[in-house]
């Protein structure tokens, strides 16, 4: 209850995705975009094109890297200079359709993360979010000690990459030393923002107090049509 809230574990939360994309009615591609957009507008929050304007955003396999690629494309709509890095590419026809989105906007990608995390104003970390478990396989230990040791300020998507969603930073390894600057939960915190120490913003905002009571967490205090909240160390709405 670090953030006042209440958390949702990584086996409730990939129940809770099951549910809405059964009996809710939803398809991941709707969820994507609205985790997607909520993490661009967090970094607005943080720090507007004006004053930050090249962003690197890390993508891993999974959905965490899909918002990766969603909130590349509304970024780039706001006003920013995004670049991929995007290692691990799925052949699902839904991350080929988001990275061909991207493509059209002639966004660029790198294969080298380290090197392009110097020469960045921001960096958004979509590696891993709550299906994450063990120890980090390659190619990603070199870009999660980049992120462990970069000067640039870094947004993590639902979860620091490399941390345990239940215990929290890894006992050794890269992500040890690991602390981003800012994190964005989506749907609900995860048990792991007890460790975190920087800002915190929950989006994601496709469920209703009935869901979120079944599975034991509060619909965050959302403003108007906002589509984030910051929340600060008591839970109180920033
Ligand atoms: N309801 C919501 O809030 C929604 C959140 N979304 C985002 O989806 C992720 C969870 O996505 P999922 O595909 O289940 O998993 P991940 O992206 O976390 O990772 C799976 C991916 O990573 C590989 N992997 C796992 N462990 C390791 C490791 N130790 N080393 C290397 N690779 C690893 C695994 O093989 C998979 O390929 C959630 O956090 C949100 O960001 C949805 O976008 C919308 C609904
Ligand atoms: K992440």
């Amino acid at each position: 209850m670090a953030s006042g809230l209440r958390t949702l574990g990584s086996k409730a939360a990939a129940a809770l995705d099951d549910e809405l994309m059964s009996s809710g009615a939803f398809s991941i591609d709707q969820l994507m975009e609205l985790a997607g957009l909520a993490v661009s507008q967090a970094l607005y929050a943080l720090s507007p094109p004006s004053k930050s304007p090249n962003v690197l955003i890390a993508c891993g396999p999974g959905n965490n890297g899909g918002d990766g690629l969603v909130a590349a494309r509304h970024l780039f709509h706001f006003g920013y200079k995004p670049t991929m890095y995007y290692p691990k590419q799925s052949k699902n026809e839904l991350y080929q359709r988001l990275r061909t989105q991207l493509e059209q906007l002639k966004v660029s990608f790198t294969d080298d993360f380290p090197s392009a995390a110097q020469h960045t104003d921001y960096i958004i970390d979509a590696i891993f979010g709550f299906s994450f478990s063990g120890e980090v396989r390659e190619p990603f230990p070199a870009v999660i000690q980049a992120l462990a040791q970069s000067k640039k300020p870094v947004l993590a998507v639902d979860a620091p990459s490399s941390w345990n969603i239940e215990d929290g930073p890894p006992c050794d390894g890269p992500g040890k030393a690991y602390q981003p600057d800012a994190l964005i939960s989506l749907t609900a915190p995860k048990p792991l923002v007890k460790w975190f120490t920087g800002r915190h913003f929950v989006g994601g905002r496709f469920v209703g107090k009935e869901i979120a009571e079944k599975y034991g967490f509060d619909v965050p205090p959302y403003r108007g049509s906002d589509q984030i909240v910051e929340i600060g160390k008591n839970g109180e709405k920033l």
